[in-house]
């Protein structure tokens, strides 16, 4: 029998490599994916534990809702950095294997700056936001 790109006959054990028939095949890959970026990535892990410390401080210090959005905008952004510099790490793997291209590099350091740069706003908004707290922590009672 033919097997071309759009036969659905997967037999068991073998790895998919078309389309997701229906909508929890397709959440099952995406939390993979979530899990992967986690498993792989230091930065990843490094960016959650911050994640939990910011959203911790803003429960004791009890922020307001407007606080929260910036918060969710930096945390997401910064999450969302660190996907996108999976994917480019991933495909130049992909293409260039283990030689040296300076194209490759390019693409991997343009991606980790990316991250970087929404490292540098998350700090910039935790810092906005926090500073009044942390004054009034610091200020003689
Ligand atoms: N094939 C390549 N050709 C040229 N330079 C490369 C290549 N692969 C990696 N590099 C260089 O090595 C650096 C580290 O690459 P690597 O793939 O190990 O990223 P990483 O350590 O996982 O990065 P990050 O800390 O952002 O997750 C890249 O930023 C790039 O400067």
């Amino acid at each position: 029998m033919h097997l071309d790109s759009h036969d659905k006959h997967i037999t068991p054990g073998q790895p998919q490599i078309d389309k997701n028939q229906n909508f929890r095949q397709s959440f099952g890959h995406a939390i993979g994916g979530v899990w992967l970026v986690i498993k792989k990535e230091r930065n990843m892990r490094f960016h959650l534990l911050m994640s939990i410390i910011v959203v911790a401080l803003g429960l004791w210090f009890k922020i307001g809702r407007s606080d929260w959005l910036w918060i969710s905008v930096a945390i997401f952004s910064v999450i969302t950095a660190e996907f996108l510099n999976t994917i480019v790490e991933s495909i130049v793997d992909l293409v260039v294997g283990k030689s040296y291209h300076i194209l490759a590099k390019t693409a991997k350091d343009v991606a980790a700056a990316s991250t970087l740069v929404a490292a540098f706003f998350a700090v910039v908004i935790g810092l906005i936001i926090f500073e009044p707290y942390i004054w009034f922590l610091l200020s003689p009672k």
